[in-house]
């Protein structure tokens, strides 16, 4: 049966995320290019967009004139259809509520979020682009999956047009306790929004718990109060005579695929270190820019431990790859003059003219020599104050399939819950990072074997593909 004010044709699998799996980029001439983007998002997704017949909804990455539309870019078997944001729009929905309020408002509270109402209206006018394009790019009775923080209305309003569709919804980041969220003005608008749901999906058990109390505290609603586990026992929700699932669906990585580039860059990776000075000790930190990621934490403890002898800076040195992010946020300013200020500190400190401890990267590294750089670390700092999962961690684990190599990894990140072998800290206390870095250079190389053993097959079997079947088989089974 086709529903009123819907086509006839359409996907019968719909993405909706705030980005493309492209990227728009405008060359000096004008002219436009686009790049696919290799996110973990589309590698997961890419074999159920081609089976199904697939769309994907998103924005371009970049501002187009006037709100105008963008023209369709062609990727193989993906119908793309892109949203177009005004100069104004990226900076009150995405650099402003999305990433001035929620992201640090799911992230424990940082930096202190903003709460505007000129962002909000921006926010709201933004979801409901992005649901009319759902409505329009799905076939009837289709499933949609919408993606994470900066579409927390679209689900309602989905439902509101296309009560036909299945609809999915996955958080990325944090869900935070009750008394956190409701701080928001607009707490209300956005729990119901999530709430036109049918399946509702967070990395961890303790994300999906967070919200059923939410939903019982501030709506009143009848909610399940058994346990919840990863893929298997679910919450529910009785919601405007329906029932809404929820559930624990931790993301992975491609890791069949990270695996095999990684062992091809095995003679990069020796490169890498022979181009290092061949360091006694590698230590290696790879991460978008963020105050959420702890890299401040990892550098103050490299400064204790190599103040207080513990680790010899003429024989270590320590790669920070970070990829510049949301620039213009004030916070990622301020966050990017306080760590670049911490690595001349420390080169000044402790290095000699030939030999600087810190070699810090503000550029993203190709995917080839990333994985090399995998494989050529000895240690791999993983150190957020809060993280949603962390696929980084993932990635260096499933790339040394020669169990070489290990991983410090933060408590405070969904990570954490799948990968206890790892040496895990407590990024709030300093003599905890000291102790878990310490640990990871000096145990014993059968010990720190042992573990990458555990933790590189937890990664090879818990894949990218496991968490899209689980979640979108849960989505269809009670439709
Ligand atoms: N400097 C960098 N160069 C290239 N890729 C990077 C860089 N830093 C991070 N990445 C990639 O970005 C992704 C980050 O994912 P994740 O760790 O889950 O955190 P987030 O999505 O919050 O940035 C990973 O796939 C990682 O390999
Ligand atoms: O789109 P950006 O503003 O450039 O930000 C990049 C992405 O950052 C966030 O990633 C989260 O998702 C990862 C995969 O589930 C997870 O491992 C990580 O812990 C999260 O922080 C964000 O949630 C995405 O929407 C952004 O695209």
């Amino acid at each position: 049966m086709t529903a009123p004010g819907h086509p006839a044709t359409g996907a019968d699998f719909v993405v909706v995320a705030n980005r493309l799996p492209v990227d728009k980029k405008v060359r000096p001439d004008g002219s436009v290019v686009w790049k696919r983007s290799p996110g973990g998002l589309v590698t997961a997704l890419t074999p159920t967009l081609e089976t199904r017949s697939g769309a994907w909804v998103g924005w371009s990455g970049s501002a187009s004139q006037d709100g105008s539309p963008e023209e369709k870019p062609d990727v193989e078997g993906i119908d793309i259809h892109p949203v177009p944001l005004s100069a104004a729009e990226v900076e009150d929905y995405y650099e402003g509520f999305s990433n001035a309020t929620l992201w640090p408002l799911f992230h424990d509270l940082l930096v202190k979020p903003e709460y505007r109402h000129d962002w909000w209206e921006a926010y709201v006018r933004v979801n409901r682009r992005f649901a009319e394009t759902a409505a329009s790019a799905a076939a009837p009775n289709a499933m949609v999956w919408v993606q994470d923080y900066q579409l927390l209305l679209v689900p309602a309003m989905l439902r509101e047009t296309r009560p036909d569709l299945r609809i999915g919804f996955f958080l990325h980041i944090p869900f935070p306790p009750t008394e956190l969220f409701s701080q928001l003005p607009w707490r209300t608008d956005l729990l119901e929004g999530l709430l036109g749901a049918d399946l509702l999906g967070f990395h961890l058990p303790g994300g999906a718990e967070n919200f059923l109390t939410l939903a019982r505290r501030l709506l009143g609603t009848r909610t399940s109060n058994g346990p919840i586990t990863a893929r298997e026992d679910f919450g529910a929700v009785e919601y405007d005579g329906r029932t809404v699932k929820v559930g624990s669906f931790p993301i992975s990585i491609d890791s069949a695929d990270v695996a095999a580039q990684a062992t091809a860059a095995a003679d990069r990776a020796v490169a890498i270190r022979a181009e290092l000075g061949d360091p006694e000790v590698l230590l290696l930190g790879v991460d978008r820019l963020d105050y959420t990621k702890g890299i401040d934490v990892r550098l103050a403890s490299l400064e204790r431990l190599f103040a207080s002898g513990r680790l010899d800076p003429a024989k270590t040195v320590m790669v920070q790859l970070a990829s510049p992010s949301r620039e213009r946020v004030d916070s990622y300013i301020d966050m990017r003059n306080r760590i670049e200020q911490m690595v001349g500190h420390l080169n000044g400190k402790y290095g000699t003219v030939a030999r600087p401890p810190i070699r810090y990267l503000l550029q993203p590294v190709a995917r080839d020599e990333l994985l090399a750089y995998f494989r050529a670390a000895d240690v791999m700092l993983v150190t957020p104050m809060r993280d949603g999962m962390n696929l980084v961690a993932k990635e260096y684990l499933a790339a040394r399939a020669d169990l070489g190599g290990a991983l410090v990894l933060s408590e405070f990140t969904g990570a954490a819950a799948e990968l206890g072998e790892a040496y895990l800290l407590n990024p709030y206390d300093d003599r905890d990072v000291d102790d878990a870095i310490e640990a990871a250079v000096t145990d014993p190389a059968e010990a720190r074997r042992e573990r990458m053993r555990i933790l590189h097959d937890q990664v090879m079997t818990n894949d990218v593909d496991l968490w899209a079947t689980s979640f979108l088989d849960t989505l269809a089974a009670d439709a």
